[in-house]
């Protein structure tokens, strides 16, 4: 056994279907009573659902949540919550919302209590991502954790597929940086701050998901399989809340950040290009993952290539408007201030890399 530092995030979880009727006890256990409830405009209708649900006793609804966090937006939420004396946030909705949760959270001290309703993972984490100014700044704080995260499968239900797809592939590519001894299952497989319980999330987390998606994609109302799904992402996105990033989040950040391309659909077309460069320094991490993927044939970067034509999705980035005259300057940034990787950045293969995922082509061994 390697040596390794284990230092588990606090945090409570409920699970289950029906889980935000338990809203009302968990606010009254920690003697909170003017919660302001958080959502982006299209999930304005489980915002109020959620005030019925506490019988009318909130501070207020702010329904303006937007990708990326932009700052702009925040401001006008902390006015709102100052003005309307709210005691804690409440935030129903996907890495937006509660992302503008934790940007309310960490300046005000406010406790923050999450219902997710995408995979996307950000409950688990002490990471915030903020824009201004056309750029995304990514920060770490322990106090950015949230306290307390109610997963309610019945509130997935009506995720989209093509969503749940691309929402439940990033939740995978948190998990892949943690599965070598040395660094984060995707990128938690291989996270050089990675540890044995850790690892074990990564390789359930990944199976879940590669294993209930498909199934979404077929059959958006399957019970079982949402259930499955919400569980890997919970799962996933404590892989991230654990170790670190590595070159796959970095390209993310840098083509969604400065070329304003989706957040989930980028993770899922950069994944198997990401893994296909640091495979030659990962091969644990590699074996560990083709185990986690269905019909991998002992091959990650096979499964990968597998499970995404499964799930349907877009695999181009020029299908999402990058032109191909950006690879360049988008090369240029993923290589500059990277972040830890198991393989050294290399420019030439980098971008190469990124040309394959602008082209959409399957990923390929040869990096
Ligand atoms: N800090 C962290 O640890 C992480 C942060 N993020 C951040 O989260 C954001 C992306 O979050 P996502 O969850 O991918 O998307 P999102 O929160 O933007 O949601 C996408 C759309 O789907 C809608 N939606 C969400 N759940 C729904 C449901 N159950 N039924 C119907 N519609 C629903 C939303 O209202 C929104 O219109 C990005 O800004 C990203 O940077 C993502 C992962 C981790
Ligand atoms: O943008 C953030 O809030 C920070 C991290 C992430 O988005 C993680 C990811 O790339 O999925």
């Amino acid at each position: 056994m390697d040596p390794f530092v284990y230092s588990p995030n606090p945090g409570r979880v409920i699970f289950g279907n029906g889980t935000i009727k338990k809203l009302p006890e968990e606010l009254a256990r920690l003697n909170l009573s003017a919660p302001l409830l958080l959502s982006t405009p299209q999930q304005v209708n489980q915002a109020e659902d959620l005030k019925s649900v506490l019988e009318g006793k909130v501070a207020g609804i702010f329904t303006e949540a937007t990708m990326h966090t932009p700052v702009n937006v925040t401001e006008k939420a902390l006015d709102y919550a100052k003005k309307q004396g709210a005691d804690c946030v409440v935030s129903i909705g996907g890495g937006s919302t509660i992302g503008l949760g934790k940007a309310i959270s960490i300046r005000t001290g406010l406790p923050h209590i999450c219902i997710p309703t995408t995979y996307a993972g950000s409950e688990m984490t002490p990471i915030l991502g903020e824009t201004a100014d056309g750029l995304k700044k990514t920060r770490t704080d322990p106090k950015i954790l949230p306290g307390t995260v109610i997963y309610d499968v019945d509130l997935t239900m009506t995720l989209p597929a093509a969503m749940s797809a691309t929402s439940g592939v990033n939740a995978i590519a948190h998990a892949e940086h943690s599965a070598d001894s040395s660094w984060s299952i995707v990128e938690a497989l291989y996270a050089r701050n990675t540890n044995p319980v850790i690892n074990l999330f990564a390789v359930e987390g990944t199976r879940a998901l590669a294993s209930a998606l498909p199934e979404i994609v077929e059959n958006p109302s399957s019970p079982s399989a949402r259930s499955l799904a919400l569980y890997g992402a919970w799962l996933c996105g404590t892989c991230l809340g654990s170790v670190g990033m590595s070159i796959h989040h970095k390209l993310c950040h840098t083509l969604g950040g400065s070329f304003n391309l989706p957040h989930a659909e980028t993770h899922t077309a950069v994944l198997p290009h990401a893994i296909s460069y640091n495979a030659p320094k990962i091969p644990e991490a590699m074996k560990k993952l083709a185990e986690a993927l269905p019909e991998s044939n002992g091959d990650a970067i096979h499964g990968l290539n597998v499970l995404l034509t499964k799930l349907k999705v877009k695999r181009g980035l020029k299908d999402f408007g990058m032109k191909e005259e950006d690879i360049d300057k988008a090369a240029d940034i993923a290589v500059s201030n990277p972040y830890w990787n198991p393989r050294e950045i290399e420019r030439e293969p980098i971008r190469e890399l990124i040309r394959r995922v602008w082209a959409g082509e399957p990923a390929r061994a040869d990096l």
